[in-house]
């Protein structure tokens, strides 16, 4: 029940503070009875504790029925051993509450034709989710230095998928097509790479269960080109961890912004970790400069998919619509709204 509901927020570094704030803002506007329990994480976390994600972090986002993150990176720390950095966080907690389905929509807002990197027309047709493996890949395969046979320093990063891990994100594929207009695009290297082969060959195994969705597949090259030559052609896209991450900031400036795309993680029940797919922006931070548009639908989606909301979620991705169509405009779509200026903009659209 949404009276009881813990929402977890985790604002993070950067402008991540500042764009949660905002969501928050929207999402107590709506008076559903919810709690909320904030901690710190990331950069933040470590300059507090040493941790970029603390037990007690951790812990809330555990008891949580859902948390909202912000977002993680700081700079002061890009020196620091890699367990140590900020964006350890974000991936701790996807691999440590198993979030290994990650949904990124991106749709063109009526009136942001002008915002974004294609033209009008092409722009118009954009109505796509990428679905985004997020627990393997070559993100949490073995990585380290070495040296060479020939005394040069190499880095290396396994890239590995089982078919266990493949097949559940393609079944996420596959349910979220059902859902929308039925086109599936599986998307990989399987011309180059042993892990993309499976990929490919675990995607086509479960389309059998599937014959009501249209499935194809594209080698991720392809589909970087066809995301900006054709992205109308694009229902659901399932990917990997890594091309997923790359594609669906792509796709964010085919709609106009980084400042616009939310995003969900979910495990298999449907618990899930709700944020904008943008970092933490250090060259605009502390300016109140950020876009919170993607944050505060990101809260939609937190409803929705975590909370049982689905009205309330209609109804904060309406007000975004309607404060973006009525002209709020943050610096990034070629507006001069404040952070603020742009909740405001929504709360009032509310
Ligand atoms: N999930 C996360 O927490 C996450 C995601 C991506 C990057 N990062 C981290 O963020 C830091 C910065 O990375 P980056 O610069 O490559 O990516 P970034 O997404 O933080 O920023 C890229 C560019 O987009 C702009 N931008 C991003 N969000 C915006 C918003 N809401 N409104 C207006 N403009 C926005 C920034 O100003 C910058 O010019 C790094 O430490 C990186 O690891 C974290
Ligand atoms: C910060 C980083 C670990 C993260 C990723 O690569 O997944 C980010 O780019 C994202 O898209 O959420
Ligand atoms: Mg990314």
């Amino acid at each position: 029940m949404a009276q009881s509901s813990l929402i977890a927020i985790l604002p993070g570094d950067g402008i991540g503070p500042e764009v949660t704030a905002q969501a928050r803002r929207v999402l107590e506007a709506l008076s559903l009875g919810v709690t909320f329990e904030e901690a710190p994480v990331g950069g933040a976390a470590y300059h507090q504790t040493g941790n970029p994600l603390p037990a007690a972090t951790l812990d809330l986002a555990r008891r949580a029925d859902a948390i909202l993150f912000g977002s993680v990176g700081d700079p002061a720390c890009d020196a620091l051993d890699r367990h140590l950095r900020p964006e350890q966080a974000i991936l701790g907690l996807r691999k440590e509450l198993s979030l290994f389905a990650n949904l990124r929509p991106a749709k063109l807002f009526p009136g942001l034709e002008d915002a974004s990197a294609l033209r009008p027309e092409v722009a118009r047709t954009i109505d796509l989710l990428i679905v985004r493996e997020l627990n393997g890949d070559v993100y949490f395969g073995e990585k380290g230095m070495r040296t060479t046979a020939a005394g040069l320093r190499q880095g290396y990063d396994l890239m590995s998928y089982d078919e266990g891990e493949v097949r559940r994100i393609a079944i996420a594929g596959f349910e979220a097509a059902r859902r929308r207009r039925g086109k599936l695009c599986s998307v990989d290297k399987a011309n180059v790479l042993e892990t993309s082969q499976l990929w490919r060959d675990v995607v086509i195994e479960v389309s059998e269960q599937y014959s009501d969705v249209a499935l194809s597949h594209m080698y991720v090259d392809n589909a970087a080109m066809q995301m900006v030559r054709d992205p109308g052609q694009f229902d659901v896209i399932v990917t990997g961890n890594l091309f997923g991450d790359i594609l669906s900031d792509q796709a964010s400036m085919c709609v106009g912004s980084i400042g616009l795309l939310p995003s969900a993680s979910l495990d298999e029940a449907g618990k899930g970790l709700y944020e904008p797919i943008h970092g933490s922006a250090p060259d605009i931070a502390g300016q109140g400069k950020a876009n919170p548009c993607a944050a505060i639908l990101s809260a939609a989606l937190l409803l929705r998919h975590s909370l049982g909301q689905p009205e309330a979620a209609d109804r904060i991705e309406q007000a975004v619509a309607r404060a973006l169509a009525g002209g709020q405009r943050t610096a990034d779509l070629g507006g001069s709204c404040s952070t603020e200026a742009m909740g405001d903009a929504v709360l009032a659209a509310l």
